[in-house]
């Protein structure tokens, strides 16, 4: 049985996203903290990133022979989740490239001559990390064209027909743009980047490491099976790593002598509701809704965002990408069907489906 039958897409960034979703523990865009805080805890070069091992090796080979050609390295495009080191790796190629670094973002550049302004006053070699690149104006994208292959760009002077384009010769430099959505660029653009990257979501192992990594920087003690309760919790993302570690740390604190153990690990995190495997309040309560209201779906995305007191948009964008990279939670045209992990993880027992097309068709169990 369908219980709505609204149809739906994956649209829109959870960046755009304000409320509830925002505060969120486990949400991977970074708050005031975070950004105050991950400027300490960024690793500096290749060496000391973690994990991504194909496209630190990739990168590693791209910035070398431009070393070893006195040369600037090629345009680089990094895609992926928001806190996967999008930021940090653009700061390590300049490092790595002894060039200064220049940082804006898509939103910022809403006219041409914006980009303009950035451009002319690059110096030589300089990276310039342009943030959500997907959201930058049309104009100034086709502007960026011609910079990033010809080193120039066209500054319009005058309008209608006493319009005259003035060229403007730009010093080499390295753009670094970085996408959430690489689908979302157009091709035109998308060609003039000499390497791209693709960034996973981190291994469990790798994160642990980053807790690790992090937990030295912040003079935090901690042990083998506490780095890897937090970071079995950190839905792949080391920037909720190192947010739940500083969780963590506050509750070692108060309520213990400071040390960081499996133990305490996993009551601090209770405490902030991510259960564990990640999950917090609002994921669990749309699966809960899914699972005791609907008895697994299918059911419309609309019905199910009002059972759970949340904007429609709020349950998509937020909660369900990752109940479904978790194999928790299936989109079909029907509708949201939770599968069988769904029931097992929240220690429910599926109902006997009686005849016609249920949920075992749907996943053949
Ligand atoms: N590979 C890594 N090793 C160690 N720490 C990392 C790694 N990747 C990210 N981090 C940590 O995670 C935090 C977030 O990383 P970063 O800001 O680079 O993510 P991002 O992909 O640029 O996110 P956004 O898309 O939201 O801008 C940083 O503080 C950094 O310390």
């Amino acid at each position: 049985m369908n219980w709505d039958d609204t149809t739906d897409e994956a649209a829109g960034a959870a960046e755009r996203l304000v409320g509830p979703a925002a505060e969120r523990l486990v949400d991977s865009g970074a708050d005031g903290e975070d950004q105050a805080v991950e400027a300490a805890l960024r690793p500096k070069d290749l060496g000391e990133f973690i994990g991504q091992e194909k496209v630190r090796e990739q990168l590693d080979l791209v910035l070398r022979a431009a070393r070893a050609r006195g040369a600037t390295a090629d345009h680089v495009l990094l895609s992926g989740a928001p806190g996967l080191g999008k930021t940090t790796l653009s700061m390590i190629i300049a490092a790595e490239m002894g060039a200064p670094i220049r940082i804006t973002s898509g939103p910022a550049i809403q006219h041409a001559g914006d980009l303009a302004a950035i451009l002319s006053s690059l110096q030589e070699g300089e990276v310039l990390f342009l943030d959500e690149i997907h959201r930058m104006s049309r104009p100034a994208e086709e502007m960026l064209y011609m910079a990033m292959e010809d080193f120039r760009v066209d500054v319009i002077v005058g309008k209608g027909p006493g319009a005259t384009a003035i060229p403007l010769e730009l010093p080499p430099f390295t753009l670094v743009g970085a996408t959430t959505r690489a689908g979302l660029l157009p091709p035109p653009l998308r060609d003039r980047f000499g390497f791209t990257a693709h960034m996973e979501f981190y291994e469990p192992a790798e994160l642990e490491r980053v807790v690790h990594r992090s937990a030295q920087l912040l003079d935090v003690e901690i042990d083998p099976r506490g780095a890897a309760e937090i970071a079995g919790r950190s839905r792949g993302t080391p920037r909720i790593a190192n947010r739940l570690l500083r969780r963590v740390r506050d509750y070692a604190q108060v309520k213990a002598d400071g040390h960081i153990t499996q133990d305490i690990a996993g009551a601090a995190l209770a405490v902030y509701e991510v259960d564990g495997r990640g999950l917090d309040r609002l994921d669990r309560a749309v699966l809960e809704a899914l699972l005791k209201l609907f008895g697994g779906g299918p059911v419309g995305l609309s019905t199910l965002a009002v059972a759970v007191g949340e904007e429609r948009e709020t349950v998509e964008e937020v909660a369900e990408p990752f109940l479904v990279r978790e194999g928790l939670l299936a989109r079909t045209p029907r509708g949201r069907v939770a599968t069988p992990a769904a029931w097992a993880h929240l220690g429910l027992v599926p109902p006997r489906q009686a005849g016609g097309k249920g949920q075992q068709d749907l996943f053949g169990t």
